[in-house]
């Protein structure tokens, strides 16, 4: 059995741990914060040990899966990618800031390991970033998610939420302002930005939709190689409206290709 321990025990950590049973991959530990430990046991079970961090450890997993907040992958995912663990996270608007993506790559690089980046709720990213090759000229992002979906975000002091009655742009701006404004509802506009023109050249429209069915995501490119628009709409994980579902089986999923022997 491989071994992966996973960080956080919110909505998409608990998702991840309930599909492994019958893998090749096994939880061997959660990181917990200190005075949360019961919360995750309620979330993941009391089977899998808890630790506060890579320094607890002596016997380090085959991999880390970073499934809690931002401030976590530069706090944890850099300890064990430091250790030679590779760390997947869904995190992928943290690396919007300068200082933690360097910091990341260099982890990375002490470790002689790699930081994966899920696709998380969105696909195409293997096409974007093979067009990024022969050259792309324009990539534009457009997140639609409904009114519930923002609340607890900066949106609520943009518009009022519980009165639109049709959709409302809340942020309209390059990837990075998207990212680092909406940690939580802007990791998508990461990934385009990482596999295509990156956080400054990439646009970003964030819009809060009443009738907005569930959380849709559009890239649209243009380059040497043509033009493309991928659309995706995602049903959310049960009792978060914000995170698609989509997005923790991309976490699952990538965990399985770590072993798989033929991978697409
Ligand atoms: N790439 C994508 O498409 C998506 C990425 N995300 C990102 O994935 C991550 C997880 O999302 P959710 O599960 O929906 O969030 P969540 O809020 O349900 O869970 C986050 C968990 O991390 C834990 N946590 C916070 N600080 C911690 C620390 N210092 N040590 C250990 N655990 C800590 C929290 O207690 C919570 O259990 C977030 O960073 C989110 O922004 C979410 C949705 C889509
Ligand atoms: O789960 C989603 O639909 C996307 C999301 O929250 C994000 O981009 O951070």
């Amino acid at each position: 059995m491989r071994k992966v321990a996973v960080i956080g025990y919110g909505a998409m950590a608990t998702y991840v741990v309930r599909h492994l049973q019958g893998s090749p991959w096994t939880p061997s530990h959660c990181v917990v914060r200190k005075g949360r430990e019961e919360v995750a046991i309620t979330a993941l079970g009391a089977d899998i040990p808890l630790i506060y961090g890579a320094d607890d450890l002596t016997k380090l997993p085959d991999l880390v899966v970073d499934c809690a907040g931002h401030p976590c992958l530069l706090g944890h995912g850099a300890a064990f990618l430091r250790r030679g663990v590779p760390v997947l996270s869904a995190s992928l608007g943290a690396l919007a800031d300068q200082d933690t993506y360097n910091g990341l790559q260099s982890a990375a690089q002490d470790g002689q390991t790699q930081l994966h980046l899920a696709s998380g709720a969105i696909g195409a990213l293997d096409a974007l970033s093979a067009a990024k090759i022969g050259g792309l000229d324009e990539v534009r992002y457009t997140g639609v998610k409904p009114p519930q979906s923002w609340r607890g975000t900066k949106a609520e002091a943009v518009v009022d939420l519980d009165a639109l009655n049709g959709p409302a742009t809340l942020f309209e701006g390059s990837a990075r302002g998207a990212a680092l404004n909406y940690p939580k509802n802007a990791n998508v506009a990461a990934a385009v930005a990482l596999a295509g023109l990156g956080f400054d050249q990439t646009q970003a429209c964030l819009i809060a939709d009443p009738k907005a069915a569930g959380n849709t995501h559009t890239i649209s490119a243009k380059g040497s190689f043509g033009t493309f628009e991928f659309s995706i709409c995602g049903a959310s994980l049960p009792d978060t409206p914000r995170t698609s579902a989509l997005a923790a089986m991309s976490m699952v999923d990538r965990i399985f290709r770590q072993t798989a022997p033929i991978v697409i």
